[in-house]
């Protein structure tokens, strides 16, 4: 397995912001995390990455534990966050060759940088590039590390129909490589698109956990996005 985690729960003071979460993943598959706003997904990551303290039976990353082996698994693990802090006056290689200072070994830069459009724009400062661009760099930057498992966290929000498809086409390449992602998205036509397995959580409880198909079957919905809010309690609420 890729990734274990069984019986985690992360708590804010007395809220329970997740509540006892337990899944697998393996090579070469996409779990993604679903959910309402507050629904305990970012808390799900921070606390399966080891930067937010939690209770769990187990919890394990390619074999080891993120906490007590954190530099050896790390160098194998990509992390996009949801709002990436670029320094002011970084140019977009600076970043880059930061980022990559920070593994022992990479992927091919310029490859990359191909690969999500941002060629001539290198020498471009981060700020200044368009939402979308800063976004396609956030994904870059998680994937430099050549890594064996990814972190998504809201893939593609702010990106237009067409860089969306060719970042799911570039994503499916990868994960017939091999590659493993957990990614949290609000669109299903994207979860759609990508995950083997989800996981919809409500309040921090796990109230769907299973395939696509064993979504539509169960809540008997026609498509998975009114099966998703059939389960995640959003059906007619503002
Ligand atoms: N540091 C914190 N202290 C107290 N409560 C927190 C903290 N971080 C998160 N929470 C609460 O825990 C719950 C889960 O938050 P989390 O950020 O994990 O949700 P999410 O599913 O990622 O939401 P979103 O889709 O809005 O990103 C929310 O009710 C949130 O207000």
């Amino acid at each position: 397995m890729v990734l274990s985690v069984k019986n985690m729960t992360v708590s804010y003071g007395s809220k329970k912001a997740v509540d006892n979460i337990s899944f697998t993943l393996k090579k070469g598959n996409v779990i993604g995390l679903l959910g309402a706003n507050g629904a305990g997904k970012s808390s799900t990551i921070a606390a399966v990455l080891g930067v937010q303290k939690s209770k769990f039976e187990e919890l394990s990353i390619l074999g080891k534990s993120p906490i007590r082996n954190r530099k050896e698994v790390f160098e194998q693990v990509g992390v996009q966050f949801q709002e990436t802090n670029f320094q002011d006056k970084i140019t977009v290689k600076e970043a880059c060759e930061q980022w990559q200072s920070l593994y022992k070994k990479t992927g091919d830069l310029s490859q990359l940088i191909q690969t999500f459009g941002l060629e001539g724009k290198e020498n471009q400062l981060v700020k200044s590039l368009s939402g979308g661009e800063r976004q396609r760099l956030a994904v870059l930057l998680a994937l430099l590390p050549n890594p064996k498992l990814v972190f998504l966290d809201e893939l593609t929000t702010g990106l237009d129909t067409k860089a969306r498809r060719i970042l799911w086409q570039h994503l499916q390449n990868m994960k017939k490589n091999g590659l493993s992602i957990v990614l949290t998205s609000h669109y299903m036509d994207e979860v759609d698109a990508l995950c083997d397995e989800i996981i919809i959580l409500r309040d921090g409880v796990t109230v769907f956990k299973g395939t696509v198909s064993a979504a539509l079957e169960s809540s008997k919905k026609t498509s998975l996005e009114e099966a998703y809010l059939y389960y995640s309690g959003e059906e007619d609420k503002w």
